[in-house]
């Protein structure tokens, strides 16, 4: 896939250019269904794929609280590139472009730069101040401009309706299986190890790999969960705590995750932690004795489901993501 952060960048032309536009948090099966849709679309005719998105993610640019994102800007291309997409125009958004009216967005941007000849879009597509740029407009300005505009209906799952702010929701909620019902994949967490208090160790005897968690981002319910953590290149099973550690009278959020089967010093290295399913609160412990204890019980309850799962997992294409 090939990627532009900057419109000056673009200075070839896209054979039949097939276009989605999104902000695309999370990639959920709903975006996966535009992808799908143009990705196809291309093929039928030999042109190309592509789709645009913005980073920062507007409403952290024009809401003054921000918003909590499911993915980084990094996962989101990565996703968007297993879905198949020729070309990912990344528009670095800002207030000066905010300013943008619809019509030059359509005649400078969809129609000049990138050549639209097809475009599709979510059934509650909209951009622009005042979100004039809605479908109506979009196929006006189709009809008049010489493309086609193709609106993909809304998509449920279960009795969800597939949407970012649901998924946000379901993850705050530690709703882990649920999550995965609409993003078609496990909740994510990605960074890259820190160095902690160094008790994990040599006095838990549960060393943990640690995330630090911003107040930013979307936070999961805080707790412990079963995990799968990809280091590597490799998938390993593992048990999570996302808190404060309240046993040590700590107040800094972090994300540890304890590593089954392995041993390896990985401070700095990247890693990607699956979130698959909540198993408790965290609690504060009177002392290191009992927490180890509760984490031993954690650890074999997580094993176990695990086992339950990899069967599922084997059989499931999920494998693709995790490496
Ligand atoms: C599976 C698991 C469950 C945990 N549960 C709790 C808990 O309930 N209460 C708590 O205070 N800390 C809990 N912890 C966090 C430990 O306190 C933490 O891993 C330990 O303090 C090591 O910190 P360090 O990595 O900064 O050295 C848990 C850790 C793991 C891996
Ligand atoms: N099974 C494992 N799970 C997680 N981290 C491990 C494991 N084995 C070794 N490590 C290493 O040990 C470190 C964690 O040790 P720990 O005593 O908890 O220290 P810290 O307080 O710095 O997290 C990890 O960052 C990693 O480099």
């Amino acid at each position: 896939m090939k990627i532009y952060r900057e419109l000056s960048q673009i200075k070839e032309s896209f054979p039949h250019a097939c276009v989605t536009i999104g902000n695309f948090d999370g990639v959920h099966l709903g975006h996966q269904l535009l992808f799908g849709e143009v990705v196809q679309r291309a093929y039928r005719c030999n042109g190309t794929s592509v789709a645009v998105t913005f980073d920062p993610h507007p409403l952290q640019v024009l809401r003054p609280q921000g918003i909590k994102l499911i993915s980084t800007c990094e996962q989101k291309t990565e996703l968007i590139e297993h879905a198949g997409i020729d070309v990912l125009v990344i528009i670095p958004f800002s207030m000066q472009f905010a300013a943008i009216t619809a019509h030059h967005f359509v005649d400078d941007i969809l129609r000049k730069i990138i050549g639209v000849k097809e475009l599709v879009v979510g059934y509650d597509y909209a951009f622009g101040k005042g979100r004039v740029g809605n479908i109506e407009f979009l196929k006006e300005q189709g009809a008049a401009k010489g493309f086609s505009v193709t609106v993909v209906d809304a998509h449920y799952e279960q009795d969800f309706l597939v949407s970012s702010t649901k998924v946000r929701e379901l993850v705050a909620d530690g709703r882990m299986a649920d999550a995965r019902t609409l993003l078609g994949r496990y909740y994510q967490i990605r960074g890259e190890v820190q160095l902690g208090q160094q008790r994990g160790g040599k006095e838990i005897g549960f060393p943990t790999a640690n995330l630090n968690m911003e107040k930013e981002d979307l936070i999961p319910k805080m707790g412990v969960y079963v995990c799968q953590v990809i280091c590597g290149g490799r998938c390993y099973g593992g048990v999570l705590n996302i808190g404060v550690n309240p046993t040590f009278g700590e107040n800094r959020l972090v994300a540890e995750t304890h590593i089954f089967d392995f041993n390896q010093d990985i401070y700095g290295k990247p890693i990607k932690v699956n979130l698959l399913r909540f198993l408790r609160n965290e609690k504060k412990f009177s002392g290191i004795e009992e927490l180890s204890t509760q984490i031993a019980k954690d650890v074999v309850q997580a094993k176990a489901i695990l086992a339950e799962q990899q069967k599922e997992l084997t059989l499931s294409c999920e494998e693709r993501f995790n490496r």
